[in-house]
């Protein structure tokens, strides 16, 4: 068996490899509890590459703290558009449609249409769309796969961002490639538009940016060994993201001590709104190769 429902409540996907990966999408009837479908385990070589807060909240409750949550339609919050930070994507009841085999490929699909959302929800962002997510995992790559189809008649504007969090040993050894040059918002210090410097960039303090017009490919290594590549599609922008001591303090769903051991790396275009057509799709998605 290539994948099966483990319970209820998620999806274990198993490559011929012994790579799996695990997808939580608690379909409830109770409206209250939604926690999107959302990627909480990637291992290859048995070991998980993914990071989950210990603290966590899994009961579909609360978007889950780690994986891959979805952001969509907006990142962040906006004045316009009255829904929770980083949209509902996070927080809703997808539909599980199917597993899918290619070549060497084993991926999962979910669905998520308008008509599943909250009365709030929909008043919020009142469009008719569908997103289809693709899960799929060879034996050493995970693809995350958003595809938005506007079913209006005229255009709609969204954001949206596959927000990876990625399971390090010690944060102090870890850098980004791929981001040198280019300009960032740094959300640490009030919107200030910054030009990386740093050839590789390193976390020693709360980090909170957007790059933007981002190359395809940016790596993360480790202990000055070559960790995961990240290869984007669709997608203009990167953020960065490490909460520290303080906003890790803060957080209900994060244990004080576990910033050191993840990093977000986000691939998304969030800088723009990105415009899709009535009756047209929009693509967007990232290969992430363990290395
Ligand atoms: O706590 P949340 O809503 O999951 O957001 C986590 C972080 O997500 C990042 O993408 C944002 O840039 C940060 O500003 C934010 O703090």
């Amino acid at each position: 068996m290539p994948a099966h429902e483990t319970s209820h409540k998620s999806i274990l996907l198993e490559h011929p490899s012994g790579a799996k990966a695990e997808i939580r999408f608690p379909h409830s009837l109770k409206p209250f509890l939604r926690a999107g479908a959302t990627v909480t385990s990637w291992t290859v070589d048995d070991s998980e590459r993914l990071f989950v807060s210990k603290n966590a909240i899994l009961d579909g409750s609360k978007a889950i703290r780690g994986g891959i949550p979805i952001v969509f339609p907006i990142f962040g919050t906006d004045e316009k558009i009255k829904l929770p930070q980083h949209g509902f994507a996070r927080n809703s009841n997808w539909d599980y449609v199917g597993i899918l085999t290619d070549n060497d490929e084993v991926a999962v699909r979910f669905s998520l249409k308008d008509n599943q959302l909250t009365h709030e929800q929909r008043s919020a962002w009142p469009h008719s769309f569908r997103l289809n997510y693709t899960v799929a995992i060879t034996a050493n790559t995970l693809k995350t796969t958003l595809v938005v189809k506007n079913e209006d008649e005229d255009t709609f504007e969204f954001k949206s961002l596959l927000h990876t969090y990625f399971r390090v040993p010690n944060i102090e050894q870890v850098a980004v490639n791929g981001l040198s040059k280019l300009t960032y918002t740094d959300k640490v210090q009030n919107g200030a538009k910054v030009v990386e410097q740093n050839q590789k960039v390193t976390v020693a303090g709360e980090v909170d940016r957007v790059y933007t017009n981002v190359p395809e490919e940016v790596s993360i290594e480790i202990q000055n060994k070559p960790a995961f590549k990240i290869v984007k599609t669709g997608m203009k922008d990167t953020v960065v993201w490490n909460p520290w001591i303080d906003k890790a303090k803060g957080m209900g769903d994060f244990g004080d001590d576990e910033y050191p051991n993840m990093i977000c790396v986000e691939v998304g275009s969030v800088a723009e709104w990105v415009k899709v057509g009535g009756g047209e799709t929009w693509t967007g998605g990232q290969v992430i190769t363990a290395l």
